[in-house]
C-alpha cells in the first residue's frame, strides 16, 4: 500500500528526529556523519529535518554508521513473551551475580597477563558482547561448569580486528580505555553504545584518565587515544560520582607506577567487586567502600587468579517487586542487603510485610547477603518523592521498580529520575496495562495508585529496566498480555522468564512464525 504524501512526510520527519538523536548520542557532528555516509553536511541536515527522501540503501548506511536500533533493518530474530497474569507466585529464587560487576571484571582482566577465573558469572548478552570484543582482541575464554568463566589474555592484545558491531552495542566498552592505556601509546576504540536512556556523557571518563596521560579525540565513530603515561601528581577528583568512571580510574591507577588517590569515587557494589579483584591481583587499595580510594599501582601484573563476584542488587529488587505486585509470598535468596538497605527501608515504610533471615557472606568473602521473604501486603504511597542517589542512596537502576510498586500502592507517589533523560518516559508504557502515570516533565512522574492491571500487548522499550518493569506488571495483570521483542531484557537478566515460571508464573516464550 502506498503512503499518502502527508503520511510519508510525517514518517520522514520521525526518522529524521531518530537519526539526529542517535547522531548526538554518538557525539558526531552533521559533518562527521556526512563523511561516514559519503554525503554532504547539507544532505544530513535535510535528512534530519525530514526533508529528504531516503532510499533503503541510505537507511542501511545510516543504521550502520550510527548502530541505531531505531533504523536497523536487519535485526536479530525477535523473541516475545505471552504472559497469563494474576497467578500467585510461591517458592524460593536465588539472585544471580551482577551484570555490572561482570562487565567491570571482564574489562579488568585485560590488566592481567595471567589467567583470570570468574565464578558464577551472569550468562547475559552484555557479558557476551564484551567477550566477543575481547576475543577479537586475541583473548581466549571458555565457559566452565556453573557459569564459571576462564579468561586467558594473549601476550599482546590486538586492536587491528576489533569486533566493532559487538563493541558498539555496549556502553561498557568505555572501560577498555584504562586497561589499554597501559599497553599502547596510541589506539582506537569504537564508540560506546547500550540502552537508549538519552545522552550519557563520557566526559568524566576523559577527565579522569587525562590525569594518567590519556588524551582522547572523538571522530568517525571511534575514540582516538594517545598516551603519555604518568602517575597523577596529586589526588584526582572525579567530577561525577559515577560507577564506570570510578572503575576506569581504578584500572588506570592499578598499573600506574606509584600511588594514586581518587576522590569522589563511587563506593557502589560493582566498584567494590572490582577493588576486591584488583586486590587479588596484588594491587593494594585503601578505602574500599568509601569515596576516597588510595591505589598502590603495580606496573606489571601476571597472576593466575580466581574471583567470585557478588549478587546483583538490581536483580534482587526486580524479584522482590515480582512478589509484591503479584500479592505473593516468595523468598528471594542471596540478596546483597548492604546495597539494598534503603530500598527495603522504604518498602517497610510503605507497609511491606516481609522478613529477613540471618546474614551470611557472598563467595567474595565481603558482601553481606540475606534471604528476604515478602508476603502479600497493602502498600501506601510514601509521603515524600522517591529519588535515587549514588550509593549509599536508593540505587538509580532500582527507581523503575518503585514506579511499578507505586502504581500498585494506594495513593499518589512522585518519582523523580534526575539521572536519565529517557527512562521515566518509557515507564508511562505501564498506562497501557491500566496504570495512571503522568509525565510531569522528562524527569518526573506522578503515579496514582492503586492499579488494577489488565492484560495488553506492548513492545519492549529500548531500555532494560523499563522492559522488565512491564513484564512484572504483566504478571500482576488480569488476563493475557504479550510483551514483544524482549531481547533488551537478555542484556541484563539470565533466563528471567524461565526462572519466574519456576515460581508459578505463566509465561510462554515465542518467536515470529
Ligand atoms: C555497567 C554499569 O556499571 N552501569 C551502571 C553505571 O553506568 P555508568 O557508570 O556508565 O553511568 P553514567 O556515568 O552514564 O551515569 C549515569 C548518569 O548519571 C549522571 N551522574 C552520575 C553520577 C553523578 O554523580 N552525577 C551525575 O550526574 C551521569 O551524567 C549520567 O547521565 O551507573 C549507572 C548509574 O548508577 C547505572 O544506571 C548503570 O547500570
Ligand atoms: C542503565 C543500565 O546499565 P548500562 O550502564 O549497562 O546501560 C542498567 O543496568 O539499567
Amino acid at each position: 500500500m502506498s503512503e499518502t504524501p502527508a503520511r510519508t512526510e510525517d514518517i520522514l520527519r520521525r526518522i529524521g528526529t531518530l537519526i539526529r538523536d542517535a547522531r548526538k548520542h554518538r557525539g558526531l557532528t552533521q559533518t562527521q556523519l556526512a563523511d561516514l555516509l559519503g554525503t554532504s553536511q547539507s544532505a544530513v541536515n535535510r535528512i534530519e529535518r525530514g526533508a529528504q527522501n531516503l532510499s533503503v540503501d541510505m537507511l542501511n548506511r545510516v543504521s550502520e554508521a550510527l548502530d541505531s536500533e531505531f533504523v536497523t533493518l536487519g535485526k536479530p530474530a525477535a523473541v516475545h513473551l505471552r504472559v497469563r497474569g494474576g497467578q500467585e507466585l510461591s517458592g524460593t529464587i536465588d539472585v544471580k551475580t551482577s551484570k555490572n560487576a561482570g562487565v567491570a571484571l571482564l574489562c579488568a582482566s585485560l590488566l592481567n597477563r595471567g589467567k583470570t577465573t570468574l565464578r558464577r558469572v551472569a550468562r547475559i548478552e552484555e557479558v557476551n558482547r564484551i567477550l566477543r570484543v575481547m576475543e577479537s582482541m586475541g583473548v581466549k575464554y571458555r565457559w566452565l561448569e556453573d557459569n564459571d568463566l576462564e579468561i586467558v589474555p594473549p601476550a599482546k592484545l590486538r586492536l587491528d580486528n576489533i569486533d566493532e558491531d559487538a563493541a558498539r552495542r555496549t556502553r561498557s566498552i568505555i572501560m577498555f580505555l584504562a586497561p589499554l592505556l597501559h599497553d599502547f601509546d596510541t589506539f582506537g576504540l569504537p564508540y560506546a553504545g547500550g540502552c537508549d536512556l538519552g545522552t550519557r556523557t563520557v566526559e568524566p571518563h576523559m577527565m579522569a584518565l587525562r590525569h594518567f596521560g590519556l588524551e582522547v579525540k572523538a571522530g568517525a565513530g571511534e575514540y582516538h587515544a594517545t598516551v603519555t603515561r604518568q602517575v597523577p601528581p596529586r589526588p584526582i577528583v572525579l567530577i561525577e560520582r559515577g560507577d564506570t568512571v570510578t572503575e576506569n580510574a581504578l584500572m588506570a591507577a592499578a598499573r600506574a607506577g606509584g600511588v594514586t588517590v581518587i576522590r569522589n569515587a563511587s563506593p557502589n557494589y560493582m566498584v567494590q567487586d572490582l577493588c576486591f579483584y584488583l586486590q587479588k591481583l596484588g594491587v593494594r587499595i585503601d578505602g574500599v567502600g568509601t569515596t576516597t580510594l588510595t591505589v598502590h599501582g603495580v606496573p606489571r601484573i601476571d597472576r593466575d587468579v580466581d574471583y567470585a563476584p557478588s549478587e546483583d542488587p538490581i536483580e534482587a529488587m526486580s524479584l522482590i517487586t515480582a512478589g509484591i505486585v503479584t500479592g505473593s509470598s516468595i523468598t528471594v535468596a542471596r540478596v546483597p542487603i548492604e546495597f539494598l538497605e534503603i530500598e527495603v527501608a522504604l518498602l517497610e515504610e510503605m507497609g511491606l510485610d516481609y522478613s529477613r533471615g540471618p546474614e551470611y557472606l557472598a563467595a567474595n568473602g565481603n558482601t553481606r547477603l540475606v534471604d528476604i521473604t515478602v508476603r502479600p501486603s497493602t502498600l501506601i504511597a510514601p509521603i515524600d518523592k522517591v529519588h535515587p542517589m549514588p550509593f549509599p542512596g536508593l540505587n538509580i537502576d532500582n527507581l523503575p521498580f518503585f514506579t511499578l510498586i507505586a502504581a500498585y500502592a494506594n495513593g499518589s507517589t512522585d518519582i523523580h529520575d534526575w539521572v536519565y533523560d529517557n527512562r521515566a518516559i518509557y515507564l508511562t508504557d505501564l498506562n497501557k496495562l491500566g496504570a495512571r502515570i503522568t509525565l510531569m516533565d522528562p524527569h518526573r512522574l506522578r503515579v496514582d495508585g492503586p492499579t488494577h492491571f489488565s492484560g495488553a500487548e506492548v513492545i519492549c522499550p529500548p531500555a532494560l529496566r523499563p522492559a522488565v518493569v512491564l513484564l512484572l506488571a504483566m504478571l500482576a495483570a488480569k488476563g493475557t498480555s504479550v510483551l514483544r521483542d524482549i531481547n533488551v531484557i537478555h542484556r541484563g537478566y539470565e533466563q528471567l522468564a524461565e526462572r519466574l515460571s519456576l515460581l508459578g508464573a505463566s509465561i510462554e516464550v515465542f518467536g515470529d512464525a
